[in-house]
């Protein structure tokens, strides 16, 4: 084993013996992609991981990056891929699963390129969803989770990050053939209706 691989597999123990399967779930803020995770988790027994949510989180428990991470989440700027693989990782291991929606990451070509040499995971395909600007600013705009980000001046600073630093990576896929395009601008049940049928019936969970 080259030393690469070696390092790789120290880092991520017992989760890469599992050869785990993973999703990404793109699309701009506000698309739906929080929404969609949770049904597919009831119905495909997915474990759904937020990068956004695992960051919120990391603020709050007082870690020393902190304030480092609430600035940048106010500004709508990406957070140190360093700082999020390190939270993804270790929420994969505490899940004892070994499906992931991974959501909101990666956001940019340094999320993707690092996430790929950490962890030696490449994901099976990648969820987008594809949403006009004015549907998801009115969106963001009433979601009412108090979260500092959802005000005009940041979403469209997030916006902008979005068609400069994410489409590229989805693009990237795309190229690849792994991506999975999805009409997000319908209600709920509709995006829901297309989703399952890329997850597939052989897929879903028995109850
Ligand atoms: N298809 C949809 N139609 C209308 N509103 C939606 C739809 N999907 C999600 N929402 C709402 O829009 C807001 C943003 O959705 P969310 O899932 O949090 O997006 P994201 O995770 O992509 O930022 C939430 O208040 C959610 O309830
Ligand atoms: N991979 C990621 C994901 C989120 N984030 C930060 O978290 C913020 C919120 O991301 P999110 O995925 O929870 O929410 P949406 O912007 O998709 O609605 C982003 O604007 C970034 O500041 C990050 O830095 N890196």
């Amino acid at each position: 084993m080259g030393t690469v691989e070696a390092a790789n597999k120290d880092a991520n123990g017992s989760l890469l013996e599992k050869n785990p399967t993973v999703v990404f779930v793109l699309g701009g803020p506000g698309s739906g992609k929080g929404t969609q995770c949770a049904n597919i988790v009831e119905n495909f027994g997915y474990t759904h991981l937020s990068a956004g949510d695992l960051l919120r989180a990391e603020i709050k428990s007082g870690s020393e990056n902190g304030t480092m991470i609430q600035n940048m989440i106010k500004e709508g700027k990406i957070v140190p891929s360093e700082v999020t693989i390190k939270l993804l990782q270790k929420a994969m291991q505490e899940s004892g699963n070994d499906k992931f929606l991974i959501d909101g990451f990666p956001r940019n070509e340094e999320n993707r390129a690092a996430f790929e040499k950490v962890t030696g995971i490449e994901p099976a395909f990648v969820l987008f969803f594809e949403c006009p600007e004015e549907e998801m600013e009115r969106r963001l705009l009433s979601r009412n989770q108090g979260r500092e980000d959802d005000n005009i001046e940041t979403i469209r600073k997030r916006f902008k990050v979005f068609l400069e630093s994410s489409l590229p990576v989805i693009n990237y896929y795309d190229a690849k053939g792994k991506v999975r395009k999805i009409d997000a601008a319908r209600p709920i049940e509709e995006v829901f209706e297309t989703v399952k049928g890329i997850f597939g019936p052989k897929n879903e969970k028995a109850d």
